[in-house]
């Protein structure tokens, strides 16, 4: 309610009537979306580092982009639930826009704003947070950051093993191992054929593989509904479910004859994470499909072997894309990585990092007058790239050591008057305890 007052200082202020004035603001994030204090900041910054990290492993480039893209960039009429769900809205200027719920369309926007002055292959990542409107009955998050990599301009699938093989990397990185998860792989070629063969338009391939994707999250009575109100018969159908109930690559070559688009692609991509020696965290899962409907060749998602947590990770070729958008007709391949369901692998794995914060040194005047000097140590130290946390107001030593106990600082500095005279300040190593006065071009 408006009239609850912020304790503070011990003291309790009056609570307040709640007029326009001094009305209390909620102090908790919009609906569905999260802060990030310093603790769970440390968290975020150590997974963002290694995604950082393994990007530049792989020679990729950072790219960003506005978290506002104008609507039509996701509009897309084949029932994906990431367009059904679009945190969309008119502005002042009367632009119909909307927050990114993803990150590929943008980075082909600006793939395609570049044009043909950008020298192929395009190889970058990007970190950024993502949005949904979603109807709060169901209470989940509204935002996260997605860790995304690309490659614009290679046909092959070892633009497909380079992605999967960075992810195994991030994993190596953070502890978990191929015991921990796997990756699911298929083609949506797979299902290309499957409706080929039926004589399927091509242009229900989209909404055909967004109905797919539902597989395992609503009734298979549901699936079989919903494609026979496309005009899929049911014939089709059946060859859809049975085809995607193979968990081998032999038996896709059984089923779609051993010329089959897929079959080659599989064959490849299999044959390059062996040789990478990957093997044992990669599986051919046929019922892999992805819930976006731009994806037209290799689609993967990593998973955890307990089967408790949602996909980790996901992607595949989106090689219509670029020119859906306007470019040029350009192959492409990608994946993102979201913040969520890689914190609760950690958690349950107690992998885990305990990252307090760290400071160098603590610079304590011993006296107001003597702030200014203590000012100047700071200074010192910090031209040296030392991290100082300087007593800004007249504190007791009581404090002081309770403080750097709280921001695990190494040493502390008392700035003293006869020390100063002498051109020297007291040093204490706050591991040791030991103590010395040094000279000012002596820190170190
Ligand atoms: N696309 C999307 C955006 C935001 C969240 Br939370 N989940 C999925």
């Amino acid at each position: 309610g408006n009239s609850i007052a912020h304790k503070r200082h011990g003291g309790l202020e009056a609570f307040s009537s709640p007029t326009v004035e001094n009305v209390a603001i909620d102090v908790n994030p919009p609906r569905g979306t999260r802060d990030f204090p310093p603790e769970e900041m440390r968290l975020r910054s150590w997974l963002f580092q290694n995604f950082r990290e393994v990007s530049a492993l792989f020679a990729f480039e950072e790219v960003d982009f506005p978290v506002l893209e104008s609507e039509a960039l996701f509009i897309r009429k084949a029932g994906e639930e990431i367009s059904e769900q679009l945190y969309n809205f008119e502005d002042k200027g009367g632009r119909r826009v909307a927050l990114r719920p993803e990150l590929t369309p943008s980075l082909a926007r600006l793939v395609i704003q570049k044009g043909k002055a950008l020298p192929l292959p395009v190889k970058w990542f990007t970190i950024g947070q993502c949005w949904r409107y979603e109807r709060t009955t169901r209470g989940r998050r509204r935002e996260h950051y997605q860790w995304n990599m690309d490659i614009i301009g290679v046909q092959g699938v070892a633009a497909e093993a380079e992605l999967i093989f960075s992810i195994v990397i991030l994993f190596k990185r953070l502890g978990i191992t191929s015991s921990d998860v796997g990756f699911k792989v298929s083609s949506r070629k797979v299902l290309q054929a499957v409706l080929q063969r039926y004589s399927i338009p091509e242009k229900l391939f989209g909404k055909v593989c967004i109905i797919i994707d539902k597989m395992d999250k609503i009734p298979k009575e549901e699936i079989e509904k919903e494609l026979t109100m496309l005009g899929i018969p049911m014939e089709a159908i059946n060859g859809l479910l049975q085809i995607l109930s193979l968990k081998s690559v032999p038996e896709l070559e059984e089923a779609l004859g051993s010329d089959a688009d897929a079959v080659d692609d599989l064959k490849d991509l299999f044959l390059l994470i062996e040789q990478y020696g990957c093997s044992n965290w990669i599986q051919f899962d046929a019922s892999i499909v992805r819930g976006l409907a731009y994806y037209t060749g290799v689609v993967f998602e990593g998973f955890d072997r307990g089967g408790k947590l949602r996909a980790i990770c996901g992607g595949g070729r989106y090689d219509q894309l670029l020119s859906k958008l306007g470019g040029e007709d350009l192959p492409a391949c990608g994946f993102g990585f979201g913040d969520a369901v890689i914190f609760e692998l950690l958690k349950e794995r107690g992998l885990l990092p305990e990252l307090g914060p760290k400071v160098d040194y603590i610079v304590l005047p011993l006296d107001p007058q003597l702030q200014g000097a203590a000012a100047m140590v700071a200074s010192t130290l910090r031209e040296k790239g030392r991290s100082v946390d300087l007593v800004l107001e007249n504190k007791r030593l009581k404090w002081v050591f309770k403080h750097a106990e709280r921001i695990n600082a190494s040493k502390l500095i008392l700035v003293g008057d006869s020390e100063w005279q002498r051109g020297m300040v007291r040093v204490k190593n706050l591991c040791s305890r030991e103590e010395s006065d040094l000279p000012l071009h002596e820190l170190e």
